[in-house]
C-alpha cells in the first residue's frame, strides 16, 4: 500500500469519476502498512465533472462549505497574464475536482490529503473591471452594466466587485480550503485577493431525507427555485448558444450579495409574524395559502377576513415571477457567520447568489421591487455586492475563458 489506504465507493456526478491515488509528492506520505483499506463514504468519493457545456457549481447541489473570492489583476498584468492564469487555474481546478493534487503534487500543501473530491466545484467569472484592465472593452457584455443603487444598500466597496471571481464549494471543509489556498498560490504575480467570504450549508446526510436547506432565520429556503426539469430552465439561467457575446454561450451571470440578517430583531418576533413576513410556514416551508412545500403559492387566496392569506408585502409575493413580469433566477446561496459584534449581535446572514441568463430579466427587477415593499427587508442589510460573467464550461483541453481570451 503505497499512497493511501482509501478506497472509493461511488461517483455520483460522472465524468471524472472517483480519482484517488494521484502520482507522487506529498500524496506519497505513509499510513500504517498493516491498516486495512477503508472505503470512502459517498460524501468523500463523489466527484463533479469539470468539463461540460456549463461550468460546475451552478446546477450542482450547493455543498456544505463554500468560499467566494475576488481577485484583482496586479499592475502590469494584462490579457496575456490573465490567459496564463486562467489556464493554470483551470488545470488546478480540473485536477482537484478529480481528487488529485493541483499541479503534480510537488508543491501541494497537503491540506486535502486523505480526502476524496467531496463534490468539489470551482467556478470562475469575470467582473466589469476585468475588461478595462485587459484592454478588452469591446468584449464587455452588456449584461455586466453596473447594478442600480437600491435604497436599502449599505455596500462596502472594498468587499464588492473585482476583476476575477471564484466560487469554491465542497462537502468537506479541508477540501474546500485546500482549493482556495491552491488557487491563491497559483495567482501569485498575476492577481491578488481583493476580498474573500466563506459560507456553509447543511452537510449531506444530516437530515432524515434530502431536504431543501434552511437559512439562519430558520426558513426553508430554495423551495420555489426554477428546476432543471422546467422547460424554460436553460433559457432563464444560461446564455444560449446563439446569445451575445458569443464567448458567453453556455455561461451565466451571477449576482452576489452579502446580506446581513438582523437576527436579534428577527428572533424576537413571534412565529406567526415571521411566517407572515415570508408568506410560508416555518416548519415545512408550505405556502400560507395551503398544501405542502412544493405546492405553488396561491397569491389570490383570501381568508375569512377578506384579506390575502399571503400578505401584500410578503417576501414570496413581492419576489414571485408572476408579480415581476416573469423575472426569475436560480438562487444557490451559502449562509455565513463571521463572529459577533460589540453589542453581541451576530455578523451572520446569507451570501446570496443568483444565477441568470440576464440580470436585467432576473435579479434587477426583483430587487427593485423588494427594495420598495418587502416585509423581510426590515430584517436585512445588503453589505456587499458583485456581478460577474461566468463563461460556459470548458471542452476537454480547453481552459475556462479561453474563448474570450483567445477569441
Ligand atoms: C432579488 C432577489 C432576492 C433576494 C435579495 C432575496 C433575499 C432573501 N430571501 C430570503 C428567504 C427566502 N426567499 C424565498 C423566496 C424567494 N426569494 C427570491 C428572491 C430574493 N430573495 C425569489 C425569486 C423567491 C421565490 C419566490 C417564489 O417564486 O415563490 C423564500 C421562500 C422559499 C423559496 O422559494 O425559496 C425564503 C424563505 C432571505 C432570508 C433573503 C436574504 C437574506
Ligand atoms: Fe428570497
Amino acid at each position: 500500500m503505497s499512497r493511501r489506504r482509501l478506497l472509493g465507493t461511488a461517483s455520483a456526478a460522472g465524468a471524472g469519476g472517483l480519482v484517488l491515488g494521484a502520482a507522487g509528492g506529498a500524496w506519497g506520505h505513509a499510513t500504517a502498512q498493516d491498516e486495512p483499506p477503508t472505503a470512502l463514504t459517498s460524501l468523500g468519493s463523489t466527484g463533479v465533472a469539470f468539463h461540460g457545456t456549463h461550468q460546475a457549481g451552478i446546477v450542482t447541489p450547493a455543498q456544505a462549505h463554500g468560499h467566494l473570492v475576488a481577485f484583482d489583476l496586479v499592475s502590469g498584468a494584462g490579457r496575456r497574464q490573465a490567459a496564463a492564469l486562467l489556464r493554470r487555474w483551470s488545470d488546478a481546478a480540473r485536477r482537484m475536482m478529480a481528487g488529485e493534487p493541483p499541479s503534480g503534487g510537488e508543491r501541494d500543501t497537503g491540506i486535502a490529503l486523505d480526502a476524496g473530491p467531496s463534490s468539489l466545484t470551482v467556478t470562475f467569472g469575470f467582473g466589469r473591471t476585468f475588461f478595462t484592465r485587459t484592454g478588452m472593452k469591446k468584449e464587455l457584455p452588456r449584461q455586466l452594466a453596473p447594478l442600480p443603487d437600491f435604497s436599502a444598500d449599505a455596500l462596502d466597496k472594498e468587499r464588492s466587485d473585482g476583476d476575477l471571481w471564484v466560487q469554491i464549494g465542497a462537502d468537506d471543509a479541508l477540501v474546500a480550503f485546500h482549493a482556495l489556498r491552491a488557487l491563491q498560490r497559483e495567482a501569485a504575480g498575476a492577481a491578488r485577493v481583493r476580498w474573500q467570504m466563506s459560507g456553509f450549508n447543511r452537510s449531506p446526510g444530516a437530515t432524515d431525507r434530502p431536504r431543501t436547506v434552511r437559512n439562519l432565520m430558520g426558513q426553508v429556503d430554495g423551495s420555489n427555485n426554477p428546476k432543471t426539469t422546467d422547460d424554460d430552465f436553460a433559457e432563464r439561467v444560461f446564455v444560449p448558444s446563439s446569445g451575445e457575446p458569443s464567448w458567453m454561450a453556455g455561461g451565466s451571470f451571477v449576482v452576489q450579495r452579502r446580506i446581513r440578517m438582523l437576527l436579534d430583531s428577527w428572533d424576537e418576533h413571534a412565529l406567526g409574524e415571521q411566517e407572515r413576513v415570508i408568506g410560508r410556514r416555518k416548519s415545512d416551508g408550505a405556502p400560507l395559502s395551503g398544501g405542502h412545500e412544493h405546492t405553488a403559492p396561491d397569491l389570490d387566496k383570501r381568508g375569512k377576513d377578506g384579506l390575502p392569506v399571503i400578505a401584500a408585502d410578503a417576501h414570496v409575493r413581492v419576489a414571485a415571477p408572476e408579480t415581476n413580469g416573469g423575472a426569475a433566477m436560480l438562487r444557490r446561496s451559502f449562509s455565513f457567520h463571521d463572529g459577533f459584534g460589540d453589542g453581541g449581535a451576530p455578523d451572520a446572514g446569507l451570501l446570496f447568489l443568483a444565477w441568470q441568463a440576464d440580470p436585467l430579466r432576473g435579479f434587477v427587477p426583483v430587487q427593485r421591487k423588494l427594495d420598495r415593499g418587502d416585509a423581510l427587508s426590515d430584517f436585512l442589510r445588503h453589505e456587499a455586492s458583485g456581478l460577474f460573467a461566468v463563461p460556459g464550461g470548458p471542452a476537454r483541453g480547453e481552459y475556462v475563458g479561453q474563448r474570450l481570451l483567445e477569441g
